[in-house]
């Protein structure tokens, strides 16, 4: 996919994960801001849990990427007091991968299996029975030496998390007892992470231009902690080094973010359907071939924010533009041509 954009998509980019980014990520349950649905129950499980003695029950995180499932799933290990285990989805090829992990975890471990829709499917059969009773069946052997051994595993928590809940399979998904999804943030949440950000960078900040980094980074604290790195560029390069609204604006606007927190592939992606496609309805194949990035990418990365602002509606014949898409690029709405009732249509075929 051409990504003329890495600065704002809501992905991980190098470095990230492991490196500068570690010491933004909240620790704890309380540092964490927003969610606040999610965090209030999940600090019911995580308290049952404890009191009981006993694994918490296995969970499951999805929504936009950059959003806090990783960081929730960190979180959760550190207050049930385990360890934390971590691996992906398309990192388990075999299913002797997964029993290597599985049969390493103590007991009530949190193994945190990421971008799980993407389990090889003889990967995910060893995974129901490790699940459920806290078994692993496997095969030794081949052929008509062949032969099963079961092995008994210590009670562990499992939490998955995907960015595409629509592809992972029935029986994976029903075997999660905490299914969470995660909300896009508002912008007064992510106006105090944008705060909490600087203060921990030792950056003074004006509650202005926090605010004004938090309107524009696309519901997501990844974009937030992100532009806030930049705009603190600009403020030690050509400002005084303190962030102001003023230069944060300015900073922005030259990364090329929009006052909605759209970048040039958000606006490509409207002015594709404005205009060529007279405002839509386009499917997305059709949106996918002609802006050259993967479907994937459309539904995972750019939708999910444009139809939560309102931008876009998705109908069965396709992705529509919404009256706020044609206000935001400055474009006329065109004029619906009289559509004819129903039936009425037919008198001239
Ligand atoms: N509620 C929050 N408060 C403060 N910072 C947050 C919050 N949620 C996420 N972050 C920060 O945003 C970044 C991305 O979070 P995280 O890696 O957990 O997202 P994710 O949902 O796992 O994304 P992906 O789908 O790409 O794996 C991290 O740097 C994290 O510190
Ligand atoms: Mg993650």
């Amino acid at each position: 996919m051409t990504d003329p954009d890495p600065l704002l998509r809501p992905d991980p980019q190098p470095g990230e994960q492991q490196g500068e980014d570690r010491a933004l990520r909240p620790q704890q349950l309380s540092d964490f801001i927003g969610q606040a649905e999610a965090r209030a129950n999940l600090r019911v499980f995580v308290e049952s849990a404890r009191r009981r003695g006993e694994a918490m029950d296995h969970t499951l995180f999805h929504g936009p990427p950059g959003l806090g499932k990783t960081t929730l799933a960190n979180i959760i290990s550190r207050e049930l007091g385990v360890n934390f285990r971590m691996t992906s989805g398309p990192v388990l090829a075999r299913p002797g991968d997964l029993a290597a992990i599985l049969t390493n975890l103590e007991a009530r471990d949190v193994l945190f299996i990421d971008e799980i829709h993407r389990l090889n499917p003889v990967v995910e059969e060893v995974l129901y029975p490790a699940m459920e009773d806290f078994e692993l069946d496997l095969v030794i052997g081949e052929g008509p030496a062949a032969r099963t051994v079961r092995i008994e595993l210590q009670p562990f928590t499992l939490i998955g998390a995907t960015t595409r809940l629509g592809l992972l399979t029935t029986p994976l998904r029903d075997r999660f007892g905490i299914p969470t999804r995660l909300q896009f943030y508002t912008i007064d949440e992510l106006h105090e992470i944008v705060t909490r950000n600087a203060r921990l960078l030792g950056i003074p900040a004006e509650a202005e231009g926090a605010r004004e980094i938090a309107s524009r980074a696309r519901g997501t604290p990844r974009i937030a902690g992100r532009l806030l790195r930049r705009v603190v560029d600009f403020a030690l390069v050509e400002g005084d080094g303190h962030l102001s609204r003023a230069l944060a604006d300015s900073a922005l606007t030259r990364l090329g973010v929009d006052t909605l927190g759209l970048d040039s592939a958000d606006r490509r992606y409207l002015r594709l359907i404005a205009e060529n496609y007279g405002g839509g309805p386009v499917g997305v194949e059709t949106m996918s071939a002609a802006l050259s990035e993967s479907r994937d990418a459309l539904e995972e990365v750019i939708e999910p924010y444009l139809l939560q602002q309102g931008l876009i509606q998705r109908t069965p014949r396709g992705r529509m533009l919404a009256q706020k898409a044609w206000r935001h690029l400055g474009l006329e709405i065109p004029q619906q041509p009289d559509s004819p009732k129903p039936g009425q249509g037919k008198l001239f075929e």
